[in-house]
């Protein structure tokens, strides 16, 4: 029945029994982006995959994922996602039905504009320590920016949103950082593997890696764990002394700000507050989601303007025209809202290297849509979808010059055909930090590019996904600090 429900769609030869296991065997994290490309010029944007007896679609369809992002009924994440389960438990990612719909709703406000906005006073700091942390490397000589870059966005992430200093970009190295990035490279893999994806087997057929991933899990929750405790102890110590709501004392900032984990402190469900289990899936979540995702962003963008020197001087005379030239003035939410066409350069960045290159669900009912090409039709119940962000915004008849990189294809609000241009997805399960990383980056980016100019050295970029997407040559680039005119 399955089979014959999706008889209209185009796919691969797969046998009975067995499927696609030969596609599959082909794809690990360096090939996934490449094989599925070669598949979508074979069978097109829309197709159907038999692994087993799973049923897959993979969609870089604008009218499929419209149908499917926008809708409240199909929320559930792909069985793969369980896989970092062990590391971010029941967090916002991986959650759904009805613990998924209280966090939403406890932790949505967090993200609201009027708090967004004193965060600004955070980026501009945090900012400033990144810019003097490179300034050894403006010697015109190739380096990779994303340690850099990785540091600041987690203290960005620690002192927003968890009201706690990590002083990552202080410390030679940050082993929370390094176990992140070994941990997402391991599960990635798992990621791309059938049988790897099943814990048991993963465990029974690779013991010493289970082992390598627990004991990298353990170095996270640890460092997230003391996190909490530092916040906890915080808030206890203000209440204990009566702090008022603007206290000069406070830990972020001179304003009292109630950060993401204030609230997850103070916040009840179903009339009890959140076990200390439940608020850290939550800070494991956004520490992860909240830095990797921007690192992943900004390390591209840089890579990309050293390429692009015209759009990085348009850049720089719209920084120039907004901020000045004077470093200790701060920039303010009112500069960052300033600058349009930096602005255009991150969506542009973003469309060509979406950190999160696709995203995936799990069907629990019947998905019926209405297509112009397949007509009518029903996925059924039990599929998995996977919805290519990667593949959608690098669609020739969505894009001219698809490959590209022209930020001004963005200007005067250009709006494109819809579902195509979908970097923090769409519909409910959207990214609830997208405007949070929209103003880090303006922040980041304008302090570096006034600051240095960016020079195409290195090699290029080669994208793998490492969860988020990632270079398996790194972002290199070369820098050379601005003369004092500028
Ligand atoms: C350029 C940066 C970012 C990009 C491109 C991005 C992209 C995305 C995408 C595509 C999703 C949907 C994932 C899915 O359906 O599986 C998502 C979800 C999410 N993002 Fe982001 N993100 C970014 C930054 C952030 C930041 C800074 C935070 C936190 C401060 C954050 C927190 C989250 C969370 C918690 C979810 C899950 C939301 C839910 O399911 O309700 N993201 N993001």
């Amino acid at each position: 029945e399955r089979r014959r429900a999706v008889a209209n769609l185009p796919g691969p030869i797969c046998p009975p029994l067995l499927g696609a296991l030969h596609i599959m065997y082909r794809m690990n994290p360096k090939t996934f982006l490449k094989v599925s490309r070669e598949n979508m010029g074979k069978y097109g944007n829309l197709q159907r995959v038999w692994i087993l007896n799973r049923l897959l679609v993979m969609s870089a369809d604008p009218e499929i994922n419209e149908q499917l992002l926008g809708s409240q009924e199909h929320l559930v994440k792909h069985p793969v996602y369980r896989v970092l389960g062990q590391w971010l438990g029941n967090g916002l990612l991986l959650s759904d039905g009805k613990v998924w719909h209280q966090r939403r709703k406890i932790i949505t406000p967090t993200f609201h504009f009027s708090i967004l906005e004193q965060f600004v006073e955070v980026f501009d700091h945090q900012s400033n320590i990144c810019v003097e942390r490179l300034a050894p490397r403006a010697n015109g000589r190739t380096f990779d920016v994303y340690r850099h870059i990785c540091k600041a966005a987690l203290d960005i992430i620690a002192e927003t949103a968890m009201g706690t200093k990590i002083h990552a970009q202080a410390a030679d190295s940050s082993p929370y950082a390094e176990a992140v990035s070994e941990c997402t490279a391991l599960l990635s893999w798992r990621f791309m593997s059938v049988y790897l994806q099943v814990e048991l087997l993963f465990t029974l057929t690779h013991p010493h890696l289970k082992w390598r991933q627990t004991q990298l899990i353990r170095t996270m929750h640890e460092f997230t764990t003391k996190v909490i405790e530092e916040r906890r102890r915080t808030l206890e110590e203000q209440q204990r002394e009566k702090l008022s709501a603007t206290s000069p004392d406070d830990d972020v900032g001179r304003k009292r700000r109630m950060a993401l984990l204030d609230v997850l402190l103070q916040a009840s469900v179903d009339g009890r507050p959140l076990t200390n289990d439940e608020i850290r899936e939550e800070v494991d979540t956004f520490m992860f989601e909240g830095h990797d995702t921007t690192t992943s962003a900004l390390s591209f963008c840089l890579h990309v303007l050293a390429r692009h020197p015209q759009v990085q001087e348009k850049m720089l005379e719209e920084i120039l025209q907004v901020i000045g030239t004077d470093r200790s003035r701060p920039v303010t939410i009112r500069d960052l809202n300033e600058f349009k066409y930096l602005e255009c350069v991150i969506k542009e960045s973003l469309r060509l290297y979406p950190p999160v290159p696709l995203v995936g669900r799990k069907l629990q009912t019947d998905f019926k849509y209405n297509h112009s090409k397949f007509g009518s039709g029903v996925i059924p119940a039990g599929s998995e979808v996977l919805l290519g962000i990667y593949g959608i915004q690098r669609l020739p008849s969505a894009f001219p010059q698809v490959e590209e990189f022209i930020p001004e294809r963005h200007e005067n609000g250009e709006r494109f055909a819809p579902f195509t241009f979908i970097p923090f997805s769409a519909g409910p399960r959207n990214c609830i930090g997208q405007k949070f990383a929209l103003l880090e980056m303006k922040m980041m980016l304008a302090k570096i590019v006034r600051e240095y100019e960016l020079l195409p050295l290195g090699e290029p970029v080669e994208c793998v996904i490492n969860i988020v997407l990632r270079s398996a040559t790194g972002f290199q680039l070369g820098m050379r600090r601005r003369n004092e005119t500028q």
